[in-house]
């Protein structure tokens, strides 16, 4: 698989001091999705700008497509799309002048042919002629989507594609994103959610105070960290966790109201059914049953303080 961005040793110190990137160095292999996760202030935003050419960098070296963004930023920048994070649309501009416009800033010549295929492909073909401020918040993403593909680039990237939206939005948006890596586009996202890195990345990176901790494939990274928490409600507070459950892993906490089991969802017995057949044994009622996916935070901690030799790619 061959490498249409390379990242070497990519630093950047803000004039504020801040330093938003520590030494990253990253290949995105062409065809491939990439969700680089990170909490807030990892540095996301700021490799993808730098990437961009929005963003100078303090140290290191970008190539897409083999032309590097500073001494061939014109040739490197041809090959890149950017949906930002925040929706930025002008309200009163009709949908096809938009991405019409924004073709002509990266100086490319009219294609009506193409841009009817690119609207048709993102749905939007029908509401061409709708200004931007009659659009749902869906079409808008997907003009944000259109406008960055406008000048046929051949990577895409997408800042928190679905920071806020709802659930049904989430699902479209990963749809469309679908659709584009199958047409072989290169997408980089960045997000928050794991459920979305999940479903959409090929490879999964995790970016924390302006380092890459690691990066690898989706399965792998999964079958690391793809832990689930089983929390129990009691009618009644127990005075004292029974050995038999204690032994299994089971937690006693909130004052003895609650218990707590942490369980490996791909594993290929979680040992839940038989927990809670402990329970009914000992004769522990209880009054209500959840489980909780780890989150992106828990993620992280679980990297950054249990074991950050062992996971570093
Ligand atoms: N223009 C800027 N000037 C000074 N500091 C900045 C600037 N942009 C970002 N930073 C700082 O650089 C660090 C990295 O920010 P960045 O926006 O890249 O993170 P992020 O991972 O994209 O975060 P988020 O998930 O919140 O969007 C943060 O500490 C941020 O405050």
């Amino acid at each position: 698989m061959s490498a249409i961005i390379e990242i070497d040793n990519l630093s950047k110190r803000y004039g504020s001091g801040t330093a938003a990137l520590n030494g990253v160095s990253l290949n995105i292999n062409e065809g491939e999705i990439l969700a680089l996760l990170g909490p807030n202030g990892a540095g996301k935003t700021t490799m993808i700008s730098i990437i961009c050419g929005l963003v100078t960098p303090t140290g290191g070296t970008v190539r897409v497509g083999g032309h590097d963004i500073r001494k061939d930023w014109r040739a490197a920048r041809k090959m890149i799309g950017l949906v930002p994070q925040e929706i930025l649309l002008e309200p009163f501009e009709k949908v096809i002048d938009c991405v019409r416009f924004t073709r002509g800033l990266y100086g490319e010549g009219p294609d009506e042919a193409y841009l009817e295929q690119l609207l048709r492909s993102l749905a939007l073909w029908d509401k061409r002629d709708a200004r931007t401020r009659e659009l749902s918040g869906g079409m808008k993403r997907r003009v944000l989507i259109a406008k960055a593909l406008s000048h046929r680039p051949k990577v895409l990237f997408l800042d928190e594609p679905t920071a806020g939206v709802d659930v049904a939005l989430r699902r479209e948006m990963w749809q469309v994103v679908r659709a584009l890596s199958a047409q072989g586009v290169t997408i980089i996202l960045t997000t928050h959610y794991l459920e979305e890195a999940e479903d959409m990345a090929d490879r999964i990176g995790v970016i924390n105070k302006g380092e890459i901790l690691l990066v690898k494939p989706k399965a792998e990274l999964m079958g690391e960290f793809g832990k689930k928490r089983l929390t129990i409600d009691l009618y009644e507070p127990l005075a004292e966790l029974p050995e038999a459950l204690a032994e299994r892993g089971m937690t006693l906490n909130g004052n003895g109201m609650q218990l707590g089991y942490d369980y490996d969802t791909n594993a290929d017995r979680t040992g839940i059914a038989r927990l809670l057949g402990d329970l009914t044994q000992h004769g522990i009622a209880v009054r209500d049953v959840a489980t909780k996916q780890s989150n992106l935070e828990e993620i992280f901690m679980a990297l950054v303080e249990d074991k950050p030799e062992e996971v570093r790619a």
